[in-house]
């Protein structure tokens, strides 16, 4: 053993000097020669008490690491654009075509033996708590179309769904007059883009396909004629027609037909589906072994449980988008881009994380001609399966996505108030903030987390400016986000920065919001009836009035540290958190005393604790409030 220990060191030894990149033979240390492990990158020396450890930088491992490249710069060093508004078009597939074919040799011969088609993919909107707007790639949806039933009774693939992802707080509304609306312009490229892909993808599972279907056939060893040519079909399919279309046609209205031998009789059934329904409760085809197969599927059975009652989904309106006679549910209103006067109907409101609606339902499959397998009404059923082999084709819709944030408390002021200064200080969002007004152009929602776990989601909404209700400086577009809060909070610049008024400023702060509930905007434009209820138009505006004025609320006054404490006595500070008080009752603003305070979000942070527990008090209290309405106390 020994010898040969020592021949192969010997060969180890050769070969590394036959080829000096291979690694060399490891040598025998004794223990006390090794360096400590912890110095062995940099020194072999053994420290004495005292001595320090001098690293060399040129010979440490790092040295001889590959250099990282540098990090390049981000594309798009902004974040990515806020968009709350936008048309998407949807397509369900189209069913897939029924086969229709016959058996060629054994017992079975020209029985029919096509098979189904498949169904056509559904598009789906999907709310995902993840995605923040609904900028999306694309404004188009395909599903894909369902694949042709084939020969021995196979069903043909069901077109795959798509999903598409919203954020929470969407509001869906179908678009009925998309005619006449050049809305997707630039559309076709993404369509075509989109179908290459899926076609690829397809083709690779059709080849997959193909070779199960094979080995189907031989295991399963029916008596089939595996290649049976379209030709021959047709030829069979002509025949049975032939027969059907000159004199045993069927009278449909009388309900009778000429047998064989030219005598007219009654037809046993009224109509086709009631003869399917008596098909199919009839004994003989019930079913049993080797005829089995031939059973006539429930085609509308299993397609509209399949399609159709799904728990947990919104489903369309029950009424036709032509025939809407509901007034409440249709609304006029301008499109901006385009000024075109549109007509939309009111779909759905997603305001839950991972729900999913329905926006486009896959067309039905045509049904393959062995369904009809029957020797004796061969003739007859063969018409129908000529008829029914034809797929319904995919819906299309025209949608307008609208997304109104959820958010507990919406943040109210003028620019420069300092609300993105606040948000920033209390959560972890880091909105832009700068001492020019309309630093913040898109809402933001950040939350502000409690030690004990509870959250509070705040909004921080552009700032408003005098006559926002009335749409100036986009106001009423930024106010459709504070719809959903539960409280709001009105801040004010206390030290008159930009030499405004405070107490000005929250009069027409509470002036706006009332008027945003009220008046003008909703005439011209849209507005989501509450499901079910019958109100009219006026009642529901002053529903809504109430309802934005009785929100809880409260009252900031910010950048207190411009102004200096007084000692004794009431001072400036106090003074005006009083008048700000009045002010608040004067315009209806429902704020308790305790809930007006001076805050400084910007500098000093004075203020932010106590005012995270009143934040905390005014929502419990809502919640609370909501609960016990809820249950009918
Ligand atoms: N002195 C002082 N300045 C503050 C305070 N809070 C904010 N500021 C300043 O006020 C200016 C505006 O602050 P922002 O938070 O951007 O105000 P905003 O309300 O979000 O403004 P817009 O986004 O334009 O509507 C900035 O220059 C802040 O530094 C504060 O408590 N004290
Ligand atoms: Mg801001």
């Amino acid at each position: 053993m020994k010898q040969l220990h020592r021949i192969s060191c010997h060969i180890k030894i050769a070969a590394h000097r036959v080829c000096p990149h291979r690694p060399p033979p490891p040598t025998i240390s004794t223990p006390q020669q090794r360096p400590p492990t912890s110095l062995r990158p940099f020194s072999t020396e053994i420290l004495r008490p005292g001595q320090k450890i001098t690293i060399d930088p040129s010979s440490s491992s790092s040295s001889h690491r590959k250099k990282r490249p540098p990090k390049s710069k981000p594309i798009h060093s902004s974040p990515p654009p806020f968009i709350d508004r936008i048309h998407i078009r949807t397509r369900a597939g189209s069913g897939g075509k029924g086969c229709i074919s016959y058996h060629h040799i054994g017992s079975y011969k020209r029985r029919p033996s096509g098979g189904h088609g498949g169904k056509g993919g559904n598009v789906y909107l999907v709310t995902d708590p993840t995605v923040g707007s609904l900028k999306m790639e694309k404004h188009h949806f395909h599903a894909m179309d369902g694949g042709r039933g084939g020969t021995n009774g196979r069903q043909g693939k069901d077109g795959r769904d798509v999903f598409v992802r919203v954020p929470c707080g969407v509001v869906v509304r179908r678009v009925l007059d998309w005619e006449e609306m050049d809305l997707f312009d630039g559309g076709e490229d993404q369509e075509e883009e989109h179908w290459d892909e899926l076609e690829e993808e397809d083709e690779e599972d059709d080849e997959d396909e193909d070779e199960d279907d094979e080995d189907f056939i031989d295991e399963a060893g029916l008596v089939v004629y595996p290649d049976n040519s379209d030709s021959d079909n047709e030829q069979h399919l002509q025949d049975d027609l032939d027969m059907v279309s000159d004199d045993s046609i069927i009278d449909e209205e009388q309900h009778t037909h000429d047998d064989e031998d030219g005598n007219n009789i009654e037809d046993e059934f009224e109509d086709f589906d009631t003869y399917y329904q008596q098909l199919k409760a009839s004994k003989r085809y019930r079913g049993r072994g080797r005829r089995r197969h031939q059973l006539p599927i429930d085609y509308d059975e299993v397609v509209n449980q399949e399609l159709r009652g799904e728990d947990g989904m919104y489903h369309w309106n029950t009424a036709e988008t032509d025939d809407v006679t509901d007034e409440m549910a249709l609304t006029e209103n301008t499109y901006e881009s385009s000024g075109a006067k549109r007509k939309s109907v009111f779909v759905a409101d997603l305001d839950q994380p991972h729900v999913s609606l329905l926006v486009a339902q896959g067309g039905k499959p045509g049904v393959g001609n062995q369904a009809y397998a029957n020797r004796q009404h061969t003739a007859h059923l063969m018409a129908h399966a000529a008829k029914k082999s034809k797929p319904e084709d995919g819906e299309c819709t025209y949608l307008e996505l609208e997304l109104k944030l959820i958010a507990d408390v919406g943040l109210v002021g003028f620019p420069n108030a300092g609300k993105s200064s606040l948000l920033s200080a209390m959560s972890r969002a880091r909105p832009k903030i700068a001492s020019y007004p309309f630093t913040t152009l898109h809402p933001l929602v950040g939350t502000i987390h409690y030690k004990d776990g509870y959250k509070i989601v705040m909004a921080d909404v552009p700032g408003l400016i005098d006559g926002a209700a009335e749409g100036r400086g986009r106001g009423v577009e930024f106010l459709r986000h504070i719809e959903r809060t539960k409280a709001l909070v009105y801040i004010v610049d206390a030290a008159g920065v930009d030499g405004r008024d405070a107490v000005n400023d929250l009069r027409i702060l509470g002036k706006e919001l009332r008027e945003y509930g009220s008046s003008g905007y909703f005439e011209e434009n849209e507005i989501d009836f509450p499901d079910g209820l019958e109100v009219s138009f006026e009642e529901e505006m002053k529903r809504r009035r109430r309802e934005i004025m009785n929100r809880p609320s409260l009252i900031l006054a910010n950048k207190m540290d411009l102004i200096p404490k007084n000692e004794v006595g009431l001072g400036r500070r106090e003074e005006l958190l009083f008048h700000l008080g009045n002010a608040a009752e004067e315009v209806g603003i429902n704020c308790e005393k305790d809930n007006i305070m001076g805050i400084s979000a910007g500098v000093t942070g004075e203020g932010l604790q106590v005012l995270s527990k009143q934040l905390r008090n005014v929502l419990s209290f809502h919640e609370c409030r909501q609960l016990a309405l809820g249950s009918g106390s």
